[in-house]
């Protein structure tokens, strides 16, 4: 990717997805934006050059908002992908730091509490949840708040920005806690990061199953299996057309090549499938 390029990402200042972008493309313009299809959609008309969206978390699975936008919305192409470590901590304006226990409603995106909920039971089991667009977001308002005896769950670059105190570090409930970000573009031109070592490359694809034909899961997987493909990650997500119609994305281990991976597309549609590639793209 060449310097200055322009990116999107969920806003405001200070969430991991500006974490994701600073530490991958750090002589990139960021442009924020307050939620994910509106990142995405920036990159479609050319707002931006691309967009760095959350994909997966290690607690939390896949992130279905940007999954569905993408398969359902706004079908652009993955061309790149980044993992970010989690560290989720609680942090309250100064104001309270001394009653911290005593805080009435905690503020996160719905990944982030979802990756601290052992933490809220047992801590601030009377706290009330709030949802915020993200974990930026929920820190500026509590920023701005400073009268209310309220927290936001954030990272260490959100308590510096927004003026808060960190009162409890690392809360999330599990320690391997990290999160795939994808590169989104127009173009399927694959990503080149200068200074950024590719640890491999992927190809991702969207499978629709025939319709009640017995087995046809079990025929999928065989196409990839025979010919070696080792997938990295299946799973499913409703095509919201009736009850029991669902599609599969799967990852593949490996780049797109001139023949594995496009016969074992022309194996599946010979099945009865149909599938689309959302990207074929190295990870960093
Ligand atoms: O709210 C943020 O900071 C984000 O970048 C979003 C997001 C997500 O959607 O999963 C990204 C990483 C963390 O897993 C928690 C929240």
């Amino acid at each position: 990717m060449r310097e200055l390029e322009l990116i999107g990402y969920l806003g405001p200042r200070a969430t991991f997805s500006e974490q994701a972008v600073k530490t991958f493309f750090p002589n990139s313009t960021r442009i924020s934006y307050d939620t994910i299809p509106a990142c995405i959609d920036a990159a479609e008309l050319n707002e931006v050059d691309a967009a760095v969206v959350p994909w997966e978390n290690t607690i939390e699975g896949s992130v279905n908002l940007t999954l569905d936008y993408l398969i359902h919305e706004q079908p652009l192409r993955i061309v790149g992908e980044v993992v970010v470590p989690i560290r989720q901590h609680l942090m309250i304006h100064p104001n309270h730091v001394q009653h911290w226990e005593d805080i009435e409603n905690v503020y996160s995106h719905p990944h982030a509490i979802a990756q601290c909920h052992k933490f809220l039971h047992k801590t601030c089991p009377s706290a009330a949840i709030e949802f915020t667009k993200s974990t930026g977001a929920a820190a500026e308002f509590v920023s701005k708040h400073p009268e209310r005896p309220i927290a936001a769950i954030a990272n260490e670059l959100a308590a510096a920005e927004y003026g808060l105190t960190i009162v409890q570090r690392d809360i999330h409930d599990f320690d391997n806690n990290h999160t795939r970000f994808v590169v989104l573009k127009k173009t399927p031109l694959a990503l080149e990061v200068e200074g950024l070592k590719v640890k491999g490359h992927k190809t991702t694809l969207m499978i629709t199953l025939p319709s009640d034909q017995a087995g046809a899961l079990h025929q999928v997987l065989s196409a990839f299996a025979w010919r070696k493909l080792n997938l990295s990650k299946i799973e499913s997500r409703p095509m919201k057309t009736g009850l029991g119609n669902y599609f599969f994305i799967v990852d593949i281990e490996q780049q797109m090549d001139e023949v594995l991976i496009p016969s074992a597309i022309a194996e599946l549609e010979v099945l009865g499938c149909s599938v689309k590639v959302l990207g074929s793209y190295p990870y960093f």
